[in-house]
């Protein structure tokens, strides 16, 4: 089984470096961490980077997980090669670029780009936030899912996640206390869903829920309490329709053994328990 013990980074590719930079820092509220040819690196918390903008096809959208020990990799490449996913060594230099001692490359039943590393560079510097959104770090991705339940068997059998909750067949799930770190949305393609920032407080939520709309950044669900984690969430629309959360006060799930997963409607209701209505393709299935 592959022990996943955080998720590290997004990378995603953008035709417009300079305009993708602008939203992160103005507007989604991360730090530069470095510019370099091609990409610019974002940080949200005590971790050197948890975003990376390149200059690329927006469809390249990938995540990466962290594994405690360099053999792990070894373990989850042969894991992985013997159900039939291709695996991929990553060089020192890619290594490099994704400033980790190490990584391997797959993709997911649906086709979505996984990455596992080891190592991945912490900062000395304290992410501070180019405006005050609040933010406490990056904490989870909702991935594009083709088949709810193969991709839900994947995670749960060849990984260390679990189910924390479903709302219809699509599953939150977590490989830690944290309530989800991982969640699977239906959809015919692959690619990242939405990404989430965890911020401290509620009136966090509403500061910038006034802050992106007077921007006319395009909201797509909330301001809303989701009935699952139990997090105040808002969604609202980045580069290349991106979908970003930020989020706050999501549940921790601190005795396994007490907890039972719960049946969530795959409606309105079921998202938000405050009454709003999800404009997510993704959410509307
Ligand atoms: O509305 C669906 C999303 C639920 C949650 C949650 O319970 O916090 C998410 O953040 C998510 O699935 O990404
Ligand atoms: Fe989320």
């Amino acid at each position: 089984m592959i022990k996943l013990a955080d998720v590290s980074y997004v990378r995603l590719g953008t035709r417009d470096l300079e305009g993708a930079t602008h939203f992160a820092t103005e507007y989604l509220g991360l730090d530069v961490a470095e510019r370099a040819k091609g990409s610019v690196y974002f940080k949200s918390d005590e971790r050197e980077h948890t975003l990376c903008y390149f200059e690329g096809d927006p469809g390249d959208q990938v995540v990466c997980f962290e594994v405690e020990e360099q053999f792990h990799l070894d373990e989850a490449a042969a894991q992985l090669e013997s159900l039939g996913h291709p695996v991929r060594r990553g060089t020192a230099s890619e290594a490099a670029l994704r400033k980790v001692h190490d990584f391997i490359a797959f993709r997911d039943p649906t086709g979505n780009p996984i990455e596992l590393t080891w190592r991945p560079a912490y900062s000395g510097r304290r992410y501070h936030g180019a405006r005050d959104a609040g933010i406490t770090g990056f904490s989870h991705v909702g991935l594009c899912s083709s088949d709810l339940a193969r991709d839900e068997a994947f995670w749960t059998k060849v990984t260390n996640a679990q189910v924390s909750d479903r709302i219809g067949d699509a599953p939150l799930l977590r490989i830690d206390e944290v309530h989800h770190t991982i969640a699977l949305f239906p959809s015919v393609k692959p690619g990242i869903q939405h990404i989430n920032h965890q911020v401290e407080t509620g009136d966090d939520i509403m500061r910038s829920h006034q802050f992106l709309k007077d921007r006319q950044v395009r909201m797509v669900f909330g301001p809303g309490r989701h009935p699952t984690s139990s997090a105040k969430f808002l969604y609202f629309e980045g580069p290349d329709g991106m979908v970003f959360e930020y989020s706050s006060g999501v549940r921790e799930i601190a005795d396994e053994l007490l907890w039972r997963e719960r049946q969530f409607m795959f409606e309105p209701k079921g998202f938000c328990k405050w009454g709003a209505k999800p404009n997510i393709a993704e959410f509307n299935k």
